[in-house]
């Protein structure tokens, strides 16, 4: 079997669906992706925000031994009750610990990362410590065991520390080094093969004759595609006919795992992505009941997933950041994951139409409400530029009246 394959043999729909619920297209789509990617070991310096492959253990306790978490004193904490205790010569430092056992009664002067010696198992802080020559007085009530590290309290020895499918993070590499690892089990990149179609498309800064335009897509989905952790396979453009357009799948289906084509994705007389994808791959169109974004065309193609977004760049860079994501993520071997909206007041009114789930582009005023752009042009991308998020309107919503609870979605939630 096509490990591209997914798990299911098609993205169709039940019959009989005609303006399909954005619920609906993600479960469909999440029940026929599956992970494609193979496995590499990489070194941690180049590992971030790559995937990991499987569950990696602690190969050290860590942190090796009870260690001081302040500046102060080390002692016993039985002793301390009987003050006042008698500093001994030498102190601890992270790095060099004190080389002989604490007898009882003594305290020794310790710094933060200090190994505690033998016979110490509480630290004072310094600000609380009183001395008077080599006695050494303290606060009332000091609890045993304060200002301690517990060895292996970060990670233990042959315990998972990092699970499969987490993103690293730098935090992620952090613990991981930590946790003694140098080498991690990391998915290969997803290749995401990025074509934009149509016979007015001209590449970024070319010289236009009437009717062309620059390619705005490529240069976005290249954006997104890297954010999310995947690489880029440039497709370029193809214009409207049928050979130009098989040979850019051709070209997809070879050197990418996936292909994420912008254009042509509705039944127009030249949407030859979404013809080509029906007479020689395998495709469903659907029709969602979104706004912007209606057309969103799915297929395979020689065995690669065929993602053919909306030519309008607002509707590809939705489409995008609602299906594709997901998709590419439970592709990469990251789990599929939809982003969590928050709820926050409109500072905005509108009318809803039944049936249609909408994403307006939005963002925070200085008041913590959200106000979206004026213009819904679909081709906009200033409007792009100038949202921080979407307001998420459900499908069969109410009216929004200034000040209602409304669900904001920022880009932030998007990996971006
Ligand atoms: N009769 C109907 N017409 C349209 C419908 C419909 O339901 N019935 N839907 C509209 C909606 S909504 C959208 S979105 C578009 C989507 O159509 P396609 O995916 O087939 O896209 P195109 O027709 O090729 O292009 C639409 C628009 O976007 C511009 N474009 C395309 N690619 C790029 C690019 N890479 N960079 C910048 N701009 C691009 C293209 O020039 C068009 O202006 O269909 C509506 N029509
Ligand atoms: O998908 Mo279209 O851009 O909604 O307008």
């Amino acid at each position: 079997m096509d490990p591209r394959r997914p798990v299911n043999d098609c993205f169709a729909l039940p019959p009989g669906v005609d303006w399909t619920p954005v619920a609906d297209a993600l479960a469909a789509l999440k029940a026929s992706v599956a992970t494609v990617t193979g496995t590499e070991e990489v070194g941690i310096e180049n590992a971030l925000g790559r995937v990991l492959a499987k569950d990696v253990t602690a190969r050290i306790d860590q942190p090796p031994a009870a260690n001081a978490a302040v500046d102060g004193y080390a002692f016993a904490h039985e002793s301390y009750l009987q003050e006042p205790l008698r500093v001994v010569d030498g102190r601890a430092a992270a790095g060099a610990p004190y080389p002989r056992a604490l007898r009882p009664g003594e305290a020794l002067r310790i710094l933060t990362g200090a190994l505690l010696p033998k016979g110490a198992d509480t630290v004072m802080l310094d600000e609380d410590a009183r001395r008077e020559g080599a006695l050494l007085h303290g606060p009332t009530g000091l609890k045993p065991g304060v200002n301690r590290r517990r060895a292996a309290e970060n990670a233990e020895k042959g315990a998972v520390a990092l699970g499969a499918g987490a993103r690293l993070t730098p935090q992620a590499l952090a613990h991981a080094a930590a946790a003694g690892l140098s080498r991690l089990p990391v998915r290969r990149r997803l290749r995401v093969g990025l074509l934009s179609t149509g016979d007015e498309i001209r590449e970024p800064g070319a010289a236009l004759a009437p009717g062309q335009i620059h390619d705005a897509n490529r240069p976005m989905l290249t954006g997104l595609v890297r954010a999310w952790g995947c690489a880029p396979v440039d497709l370029g453009v193809a214009p409207d006919n049928a050979a130009a357009v098989r040979a850019a799948l051709d070209a997809g289906a070879a050197g990418a795992d996936v292909i994420l084509a912008s254009g042509g994705a509705s039944a127009g007389d030249e949407d030859w992505l979404s013809r080509l994808l029906g007479a020689e791959g395998s495709r469903a169109i659907w029709r969602i009941a979104m706004k912007p974004g209606r057309p969103l065309a799915l297929g395979r193609w020689r065995g690669a997933p065929v993602f053919g977004l909306p030519g309008n760049p607002v509707a590809a860079f939705t489409c995008a950041l609602i299906f594709a994501r997901p998709a590419l993520l439970a592709m990469g071997g990251a789990g599929w994951a939809e982003p969590a909206a928050e709820t926050r007041p409109a500072a905005f009114a509108r009318r809803r139409k039944a049936g249609r789930r909408e994403y307006l582009r939005a963002r925070l005023d200085a008041d913590g409400r959200v106000e979206v752009f004026a213009n819904e042009g679909s081709g906009l991308t200033r409007g792009l530029v100038w949202a921080e998020g979407f307001v998420d309107l459900p499908d069969d919503g109410p009216d929004v009246a200034i000040g209602d609870p409304v669900a904001w979605l920022p880009f932030s939630a998007f990996g971006l």
